[in-house]
């Protein structure tokens, strides 16, 4: 694992992603990727995962499975690694998260919020490095809560700001905050939003998404165990944030575009409105409608995956 050149100014070298603790990892004898099960001793994950180009993130493990069987359709890949009749889980080792590959695309889920993305971002971007994987981009796929628009729409985030509408993620590193701005790539954004099609029977947009680290009284919700405000109160803030060009609200989107800025890796978020949190705050289980929809921001994102490759029709 030794380095060859000094990296440049984005911190990465030649499409290499190399972290920005690169000097330290490098001592370590293993590095052990402790909540993936994977480690530099017994896993040769270049030889694993050496030829990823994307990395899709999502909250729930069923979820970004389902998504690595619709890559593998789309991108018409059938040598993938299966256990049984599923595509094999690279993180099978352990439950916190889970690691699909098929192909070029790897589907990793990130459960719910920034500390838990945190966790599994920081092992991803040491697994890409000494996986010498090259010009990888990442997005998060996931659900949210519209504002004033029709259910089912995607947003692709423009500006992520947190509950307080500050646009970085802060972190406390020894004991002091530390801010990272999440900037986000336009040609990244802009080359999601080309993906909508005339045909598609819903919208994509961009705008703001507002990140909270609650889904219930962070976001505003009536229906949580804690509320000590009341329906004017919470209609009178989501309308201030919709007029501050707030569209959506989820819960990683801050950090996660942030920790794609300050690893110098392109990112982007594309995700679905589940409601309109102007009209209501309860989400029902209504799994054939969730279905329905979770696909829509994953489609967008393949079909900027199959652009990149030039696949047409599931050929390249
Ligand atoms: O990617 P998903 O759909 O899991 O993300 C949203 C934001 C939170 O993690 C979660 C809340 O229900 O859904
Ligand atoms: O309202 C919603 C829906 C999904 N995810 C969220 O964080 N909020």
């Amino acid at each position: 694992r030794n380095m060859e050149s000094e990296p440049d100014s984005t911190g990465n070298r030649n499409g290499l992603v190399i972290p920005k603790n690169h000097r330290k990892l490098h001592l370590l004898k293993v590095d052990h990727l402790y909540h993936l099960a994977l480690d530099t001793e017994k896993d040769d994950l270049e030889k694993m995962f050496g030829d990823v180009r994307f990395v899709c993130f999502g909250g729930q493990p069923s979820r970004m499975e389902k998504f690595s069987a619709l890559v593998a359709r789309e991108l018409n890949i059938d040598d993938h690694e299966m256990d049984g009749d599923r595509p094999k889980n690279y993180a099978a080792g352990t439950d916190r998260y889970s690691i699909h590959k098929v192909g070029p695309v790897l589907s990793v889920s990130h459960g719910i919020g920034i500390p838990s993305l945190s966790v599994v971002f920081n092992e991803i971007i040491k697994l890409v490095h000494y996986a010498k994987c090259k010009d990888v981009e990442f997005f998060r796929i996931g659900t949210c809560g519209g504002l004033g628009l029709e259910p089912g729409t995607v947003v692709v985030t423009e500006k992520a700001v947190d509950g307080e509408m500050n646009p970085y993620y802060k972190l406390a590193v020894l004991g002091k905050p530390v801010q990272r701005l999440a900037k986000v790539d336009q040609t990244l954004l802009e080359s999601l939003l080309r993906c909508s099609e005339p045909d598609d029977d819903f919208k994509t947009v961009k705008g703001t998404t507002f990140c909270s680290d609650d889904f219930y009284e962070g976001q505003a919700r009536l229906d949580g165990a804690f509320c000590e405000y009341e329906e004017e109160d919470k209609m009178k803030f989501l309308q201030e944030l919709r007029n501050k060009g707030v569209c959506n609200i989820e819960m990683e989107s801050l950090g996660f575009l942030a920790m794609c800025h300050y690893a110098g890796v392109k990112g982007a978020v594309a995700c679905v409105t589940l409601l309109d949190r102007l009209q209501q705050d309860t989400l029902s289980c209504d799994v054939s409608m969730l279905k329905r929809w979770q696909v829509r921001p994953q489609n967008v994102v393949l079909r900027h995956i199959k652009k990149k490759l030039h696949i047409t029709n599931g050929k390249s």
